[in-house]
């Protein structure tokens, strides 16, 4: 058994969250550039926390410049174990309507201004995203949205796109109709990748606030339209975490789906080839490995 650290990437509103004891923001030096703010760190009911806004406090951060390795990277370093994200989406499905959580099950990755892996030239590795979240750590959130009374859907196809702008119409027909896709965001790709890479379990909790542009009777979506259901979801989310570490437990047993030795067998990179360099910048991810 190891400790629980519960990591917390918020989303679009999701700024903080409550209850830390011994709360502190910490700043955490990252090899793999500045994490997109300070990290809140404090126990909740026993359990260690730490969170993190994934746009910045103040919304700094665009989804395409977020510094998605330098995040990840310093939550690793603070040990933590298990990565909540939490997302503002977009609805391709009448039945999963503004208000509802999606625990997201699969992605369609549509993006292309991000680095998306700590490995590279030096130290070449393959991970296996077929199964890209972690099925034990979405169900403890899906009982916790439940328990507040959230209409929460179990698994989902999740469309991530650059933006910043939202999808013409056609995309969003052809996402919904021909790709079977059931929400839309711009931020969990390659965050999911990367907590994979990092051996991190993580969980996609995604909170509809549209329908995106394909709903005859919605049109476009707009920022106004957004806005205002993102309050009201923020509060659940917030509710959500404080629910996690009775949920989760202060002792953690060996992750089910392997999520936490997913670099098992991964690297490829002979030894004696290996960039030293690249090699230092992977300590706190690589490092259970890599011997770094
Ligand atoms: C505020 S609407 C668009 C914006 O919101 C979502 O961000 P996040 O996933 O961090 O909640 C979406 O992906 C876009 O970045
Ligand atoms: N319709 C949408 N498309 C992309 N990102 C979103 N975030 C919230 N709603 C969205």
């Amino acid at each position: 058994m190891s400790e629980t650290v519960i990591g917390v990437i918020g989303g679009s509103g999701v700024y903080e969250i409550d209850g830390l004891e011994d709360a502190r923001w910490q700043a955490v030096d990252s090899p793999w550039g500045t994490p997109s703010d300070q990290i809140l760190t404090g126990r909740l009911d026993g359990v260690k926390m730490a969170f993190l806004p994934r746009h910045g406090r103040g919304h700094v951060h665009s989804p395409s410049t977020v510094p998605y390795r330098a995040n990840i990277d310093a939550l690793k370093r603070l040990g933590v174990t298990d990565v909540i994200s939490v997302s503002a989406c977009g609805s391709f499905r009448e039945e999963m309507a503004p208000g509802d959580f999606v625990i997201v099950d699969q992605f369609i990755d549509r993006t292309f201004a991000r680095e998306k892996s700590f490995f590279g030239t030096g130290c070449v590795a393959h991970v296996s995203v077929a199964h890209p979240t972690c099925l034990r750590l979405g169900a403890a959130c899906a009982t916790a949205a439940e328990a507040q009374g959230v209409t929460v859907h179990r698994g989902g196809t999740y469309l991530a796109m650059e933006g910043p702008q939202f999808s013409t119409l056609a995309e969003s027909r052809m996402y919904r109709e021909a790709w079977g896709c059931d929400v839309i965001g711009m931020t969990n790709m390659p965050e999911a990748k990367l907590a994979r890479e990092a051996e991190l379990c993580y969980a996609s909790v995604a909170m509809i606030t549209d329908f995106d542009s394909w709903h005859p009777d919605h049109g476009a979506v707009e920022i106004t339209e957004i806005i205002a259901t993102l309050t009201g979801n923020s509060q659940k989310a917030r509710n959500l975490v404080a629910a996690l570490p009775g949920l989760l437990g202060a002792e953690r047993a060996p992750c089910p789906h392997g999520c936490d030795r997913a670099l098992d067998f991964a690297v490829m990179t002979a030894p004696d080839k290996r960039d030293p360099a690249l090699l230092a910048k992977l300590d706190a991810v690589a490092g259970r490995v890599l011997g770094a």
